[in-house]
């Protein structure tokens, strides 16, 4: 019968990763990984060769009876022994996992370490330094063996010289063996891994009891003490792990970088998108603008000159109406004289521009035209003037993009820092993110395991089957359109499974599955290989840094050649281990069960290398997978806790939603109340005052008043996003841009998206992105969870929309009022039916294209002049034939003269519809009467095509 690796590692109480070793240098080769299988045949011949057998064969030859060396014997935990002692599991089992097989090779357990104390003895005891050499790992690890020829010579030495050449030989072996001391001072990259620094003098290291007792070792988990862990090897850490690290302090003494001083407006060194007279234009109003600033400036240091000359006291005293005439004719300006009309006019723009006027301001974002006004010191007529020279219609309290607002400020000649305020988020919420828990306070939790891989290929499949549900034959289309989680107990140990759709629509999806994710197994059907949304997957599970486990499914299919998978693997940097690679697969099928149980067990055991830990004691943190509105429970939010205990009665804080728990249920046994939930189950949870957006983190916060100002703020800014996506209101660079472009003549259809969930309308909205076509466009103007609404149908008649509907249906009134209104609600259960749809709704407002089809040509037999009717040309079809509604163009010596409308067709006396090939007929051309015998008329008619976004 199989057996894997680390399992007879187990029995035979070695570390598995050393196994793996021995099994290729006993000659049984393919067994990249402590998961792989070793048949009975195999599992002889390795415990042969550990016995001193003639499995190994290289190293036995060398070996001379060798005392029991290799035989796996317990340590006495004293870490000194000279022979076997034990090395822990690595205990963060991410570092482990990183190793590749170069580190692998280099951590081969140092054979022998002769203390500094032995080191004099080494002369007389040459038999137990040769004595590890004579073992099959010896043989691999030559540096910091004691040589035995040097030893042989030192013997030699002794018996053959005098008194002071054996001190000489005495001396050499003592300096080679403080040099090996300093070497193994340094622990090799396995020990490094393991855990232990020089924590003894063991051979090979070996998982099991007597752990605690060693040097080095680290502390076991409750409740598995005599259970040793294996070794698995899995995917390489990619680069981009680097960036967790904390970034360097700066050195004191090291130069700050040097920043460009450039002072060109942000338009100009954008790339210049506008015509270069725009450039002028603006650069003549900032020069005017500086110009005007410098005039206020010299006029307010003479008045303040002048104002100092009232205070003087060689001015004589005058009193009442001399006084009052006195600072009239002082004042002298203009403005004394101003008429009513101009005072009343400036008391009008309401804006308090008492201010002064400044050169450099810090404004907070999203800034309004009165915001910039104020700050700036500068009318707000003036901004609004700008931008409508700009394109911009807009109003005093429009909010305006930093890009805008930075060209306008420029064309006051204003400097703009841009400053974002400390919200009461970035307090309570931040604060709580950065909270670090204690090492103690750490307990295990169930490892949170994702699937990920292309759609169809079995991920749900898999899940049903490792769960015994079958979600997967209840799918609209077949697809998933929904992120779920559940939590199952195998054995006592809990497991969290997160099923992510496949379908390219659902990538934020996917992202979100990686984002929680222990885990990742990546499912690859075999018949297919990797496809491109297996390729998404691998990148989300790299960029999440965790380990991959492939289950190369539907290996039941007759004729699957599970090599093509495998290659592709390899060429997407995951070597399996079967070919010596670092990730485990395993073969599985959804519909028969096989390689199940194998599945599962390579889950666990990553797992319990990986000992995933989380504090329970502490304000819960979690990620909202999806929420959705139910016309009875209102809000429902799909929930993964992360950290901390989730209780009912808890204030939570997600995204733009807030509230206090209301209820839990499993969403497994959605019967089944969860009174509180801790790190790594998922629960649906009820409470929330709305669909927050999935992916957003949950925060348990004390203060319902404060969730519920974050929640607003948060809800404030998305809106005011929203709209400016929309172009209704804001003022934005890019909607000024698209002016310029002339994107108005832009054929645009509105619509207004509701959906069950979140996660759909995302799905939604990057599939409607790909429906671009210069001429035509989509614009969502709403997008919410919940059912139609009556308030929706207005909107849509008011902005002439159509109502997506996408698993949900309207209400009573909302079909209603959409009878009565005529307003169109579509009704969705599959994504790409809704892109479909909506393609060809596009296609169908692109203007069609006007091609021409020649029909005939005709020659001019003869003319009739017929007063107040015209010429009438007699002809004769030659080719083809002539139809009454046709056009015709008139050719003369083979030059066209004209091309006009057939106005009359007539045979005989009779109007007829068309004439054919031979027969004669007469042709009467509309506002032509020019016509003469032997002209030629090519007769073609105008049709419309259709067009399509592939033309
Ligand atoms: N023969 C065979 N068919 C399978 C196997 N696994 C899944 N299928 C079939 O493949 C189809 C897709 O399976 P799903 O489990 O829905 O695939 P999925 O990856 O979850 O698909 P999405 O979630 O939509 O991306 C279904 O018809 C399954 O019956 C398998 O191991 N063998």
């Amino acid at each position: 019968m199989a057996v894997r690796i680390y399992a007879l590692a187990k029995e035979l109480d070695v570390d598995s990763k050393e196994l793996v070793d021995v099994c290729t240098r006993a000659g049984v080769t393919g067994k990249g990984s402590a998961l792989a299988s070793l048949s009975d045949d195999e599992v002889a011949r390795v415990k042969e060769y550990l016995t001193g057998g003639s499995g190994g064969g290289a190293t036995t030859a060398t070996a001379p009876a060798a005392p029991a060396a290799p035989v796996m014997k317990r340590p006495t935990g004293d870490g000194r022994d000279g022979k076997i002692r034990n090395i822990q599991a690595p205990k963060a089992g991410r570092s482990a996992l990183r190793r590749d097989g170069s580190e692998a090779a280099e951590s081969r357990p140092l054979d022998v370490v002769t203390p500094a104390d032995d080191a004099p003895e080494a002369e007389d005891d040459a038999s137990q330094v040769e004595a590890p050499a004579e073992t099959p790992i010896a043989a691999t690890s030559d540096a910091p063996v004691a040589d035995d020829s040097a030893a042989a010579e030192a013997a030699e030495a002794a018996e053959a010289t005098a008194d002071t050449a054996k001190a000489e030989a005495k001396a050499e072996a003592q300096a080679e063996a403080e040099e090996r001391k300093a070497e193994l001072a340094q622990p090799g990259p396995l020990a490094r891994m393991m855990g232990g620094g020089r924590g003894g003098s063991g051979k090979m290291p070996v998982i099991g009891a007597g752990q605690d007792s060693g040097q080095g070792a680290a502390k076991k988990r409750p409740g598995d003490g005599s259970r040793p862990r294996p070794v698995v090897k899995l995917a390489a850490i990619p680069a981009q792990t680097q960036r967790r690290e904390a970034p360097k302090a700066k050195a004191k003494d090291e130069t700050p970088t040097q920043k460009p001083d450039m002072k060109l407006p942000s338009d100009v060194l954008g790339g210049g998108s506008k015509p270069l007279a725009h450039q002028l234009k603006r650069a003549e109003r900032t020069l005017e603008a500086a110009k005007l600033k410098e005039k206020e400036e010299a006029e307010s240091k003479t008045r303040g000159r002048r104002g100092g000359a009232a205070a003087d006291s060689s001015v004589p005293m005058l009193g009442g109406r001399e006084q009052r005439q006195l600072t009239r004719n002082r004042g002298g300006g203009r403005a004394n004289f101003r008429p009513r009309r101009m005072l009343g006019r400036r008391r009008k723009s309401g804006v308090n521009t008492a201010a002064p006027r400044k050169d450099r301001i810090s404004i907070q974002l999203p800034c309004t035209v009165k915001d910039l006004s104020e700050a700036a010191g500068v009318p707000a007529v003036a901004i609004l003037r700008i931008l409508m020279e700009e394109g911009v219609m807009t109003n005093i309290n429009a909010v305006m993009d930093p890009e805008l607002t930075e060209l306008v400020a420029g064309d006051l000649g204003v400097d703009i820092d841009f400053v974002q305020a400390e919200t009461l988020e970035d307090k309570l919420l931040t604060a709580m993110d950065e909270l670090e828990d204690d090492e103690a306070s750490l307990k295990p939790r169930a490892p949170v395991v994702t699937f990920l891989g292309h759609v169809d290929h079995g991920k749900t499949s898999l899940i049903d089957k490792l769960i015994g549900i079958d979600v997967a034959s209840g799918e609209d289309g077949g697809i998933t359109q929904h992120i779920r989680a559940y939590q199952i107990e195998n054995d006592g140990r809990p497991i969290s499974f997160v099923d992510t759709p496949g379908h390219e629509a659902f990538t934020e999806m996917r992202a979100r599955g990686a984002g929680v994710t222990d885990i990742v197994v990546l499912v690859v059907a075999a018949d297919d290989g990797v496809m491109p949304q297996t390729e998404e997957a691998i990148s989300h599970a790299k960029a999440a840094d965790v380990p991959i486990i492939v289950a190369l499914n539907k290996i039941d299919l007759p004729g699957v050649d599970p090599t093509r998978a495998l290659q592709d693997l390899a060429a997407n940097d995951l070597l399996p281990s079967e070919w010596g690679g670092e990730v485990e697969v395993v073969k599985t099928s959804a519909t028969t069960g096989e390689g199940l149980e194998e599945l599962l067990e390579t889950i666990l055991t990553v797992a319990e290398l990986n000992e995933f830990k989380a504090n329970p004691d502490r304000p819960a943190i979690g990620s909202c997978l999806e929420s959705q509105q139910d016309a009875d429970k209102g809000v429902v939010t799909k929930v993964l806790v992360q950290k901390g205990t989730l209780r009912v009665g808890d204030t939570v804080v997600c995204g733009e939603a807030y509230g206090k728990v209301k209820a839990m249920t499993d969403p497994l046994r959605p019967s089944r109340r969860l009174l509180e939930a801790g790190p790594s189950v998922p629960v649906n949870l009820t409470g929330l005052n709305r669909a927050p957006s999935a992916g957003e983190p949950l925060y348990v916060i004390d203060d319902i008043a404060a969730a519920r100002e974050i929640a607003d703020t948060r809800a404030h800014a998305e809106r005011a996003e929203f709209l400016g996506s929309t172009g209704f209101q804001a003022a934005t660079l890019e909607n000024l841009f698209d002016r310029l472009d002339g994107v108005g003549d832009i054929q645009t259809l509105n619509l207004i998206l509701r959906a069950d969930v979140r996660g759909s309308i995302e799905a939604l909205e990057k599939e409607l992105t790909k429906l671009e076509h210069p001429e035509v466009r989509l614009r969502i103007l709403q997008k919410s969870v919940g059912g139609v609404t009556e308030g929706d149908v207005l909107l849509a008649d008011a902005s002439e929309a159509v109502i997506i509907a996408f698993n949900v249906v309207p209400d009573d009134k909302a079909r209603a009022k959409a009878d009565q209104l005529g307003v169109e609600i579509r009704r969705y259960g599959i994504i790409y039916k809704v892109a479909d749809d909506l393609k060809l709704a596009l296609e169908g407002m692109l203007r069609p294209e006007q091609r021409e089809v020649d029909l005939g040509r005709v020659l001019v037999q003869m003319v009739f002049k017929i007063s107040r009717i015209g010429a009438i040309a007699g002809c004769r079809v030659l080719q083809g034939v002539v139809e009454r509604n046709a056009r015709a163009r008139v050719i003369r010596e083979n030059t066209v003269i004209g091309d006009y409308a057939i106005d009359t067709l007539r045979r005989e006396k009779d109007d007829v519809k068309e004439v054919r090939e031979g027969y004669e007929c007469g042709v009467k051309l509309a506002g032509f009467n020019d016509i003469k015998e032997a002209d030629l008329l090519e007769v073609y008619k105008v049709i419309e095509v259709t067009r399509s976004f592939e033309d």
